[in-house]
């Protein structure tokens, strides 16, 4: 497949709900869903209905909103669930079971036999209901790739669309997803999608490792919210396959919309939006040392690899520092109408680099210290 055929499930009103930090009401689910529309994401993956009678509720107004992107839900192999799910009217389920010894030992206590004839009933029910029905091993990457394999086979003969890869205690590296992956790729003809914690900060390079060993579906939250560190978040995610495939990107999604979907996310969370965040941070277009300034000026691909302009923002060089440059002072020159020569520009440099020495220039000091030396 191609690399630009993958299609993104946002889970922030599933994964981003178990966030510690958000406790959306409806109005915020509902607004959080239509500016995921706007941006175009393929999927938003809400609460399992069964998680409360307001979660159920929700599902419900979530449906009704008759979004471009399908809304799904996600649930435990637990026929009750998948009932009040399908009640709902979702277009999907994603089901699931933990695969790995340990939790295999502390939430359910099942064996692999057991996991494959307990999934049978909700799988069956769901894909009777007209449901796109994807199948999960929770903590995939501490299982038995033979467990993997046996729970992924059965899914598929049981008819499953997806089978999903989750790396719930994010500890798989870039690498191990990719091997992972491309083994289960091998193995099974349906799609696959990859979920992915960030416990150890490889969750955009895990989820694009997924993409490339052949996985078609990644889950990302806005912001990355979701349990403990969270997961894939969805701008970082978006920067990592933009820088590969700028033109496929850009058409798909609306990029000019992530910074208020993220303006949103922070809001209704709480949470700031962190200064080096991708793409939209406050400082992920400042520009400050000399040398990056000369260049910056000669042609912004030189330190950008993704122009703000595709996300509807715009660069800040920062002239006013001790590493600035004489090609930089120069320039703000020349864009006020005043040329100097080599050495009388080395002079004003050095007055900058002096001054900036006690406490960084605003762009109107620079501005008088040019427009002084001129009138000097
Ligand atoms: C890695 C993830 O993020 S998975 C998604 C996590 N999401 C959620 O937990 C959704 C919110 N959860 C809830 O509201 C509740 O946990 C509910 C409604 C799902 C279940 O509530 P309770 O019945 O009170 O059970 P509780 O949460 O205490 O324990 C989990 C139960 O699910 C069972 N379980 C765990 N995983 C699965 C699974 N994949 N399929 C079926 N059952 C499962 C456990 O064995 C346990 O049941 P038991 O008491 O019969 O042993
Ligand atoms: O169902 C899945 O694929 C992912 C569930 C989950 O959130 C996780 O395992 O971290
Ligand atoms: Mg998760």
């Amino acid at each position: 497949m191609t690399k630009s055929t993958w299609k993104l499930i946002d889970t922030t009103l599933r994964e981003g709900e178990q966030f510690a930090k958000a406790s959306f009401r409806t109005e915020d689910k509902l607004e959080i869903a239509r500016a995921l529309d706007t941006f175009g994401v393929e999927y938003v993956e809400v609460t399992s209905p069964a998680a409360s009678p307001q979660s159920q509720r929700d599902a419900v107004q979530l449906v009704k909103l008759g979004l471009g992107a399908r809304v799904i839900t996600h649930s435990r192999c637990v026929l009750d669930d998948v009932r009040a799910a399908v009640d709902t009217g979702v277009r999907g389920i994603g089901l699931l079971f933990a695969t790995s010894r340990i939790l295999r030992d502390s939430s359910h206590g099942k064996s692999t036999q057991q996991i494959i004839d307990a999934m049978g009933p909700p799988i069956e029910l769901a894909l009777r209901a007209g449901l796109e029905v994807r199948f999960s091993a929770e903590d995939a990457f501490r299982s038995e790739t033979a467990d993997l394999l046996a729970v992924y086979q059965a899914a598929e003969r049981m008819g499953v669309h997806r089978v999903g890869l989750a790396d719930t205690v994010g500890i798989a590296t870039p690498r191990q997803v990719f091997v992972l992956v491309r083994e289960i790729r091998r193995a099974v003809r349906c799609d696959i999608g990859f979920h992915g914690h960030n416990d150890t900060g490889c969750a955009i390079a895990n989820a694009y490792e997924a993409i490339s060993a052949g996985a078609t579906h990644v889950d990302v939250s806005v912001l990355g919210i979701g349990e403990r560190v969270g997961i894939t978040p969805l701008g970082g995610f978006i920067a990592r396959m933009f820088a590969v495939e700028p033109h496929a990107v850009a058409e798909r999604y609306r990029l000019g919309q992530l910074r208020e979907l993220e303006r949103l996310v922070s809001r209704v969370t709480g949470v700031e939006i962190p200064f080096n965040n991708y793409v939209t941070g406050e400082t992920a277009y400042s520009h400050k040392a000399g040398m990056h300034l000369k260049a910056m000026m000669s042609n912004p691909g030189s330190y950008e690899i993704i122009p703000p302009e595709a996300f509807g923002l715009t660069r800040r060089l920062i002239l006013g520092s001790r590493l600035t440059g004489r090609h930089a002072i120069a320039y703000r020159a020349r864009e006020m109408g005043i040329t100097f020569g080599e050495s009388e520009l080395k002079a004003i440099t050095r007055r900058i680099k002096e001054m900036a020495d006690a406490g960084e220039l605003s762009e109107e000091q620079i501005d008088k210290v040019l427009r002084d030396w001129v009138t000097a």
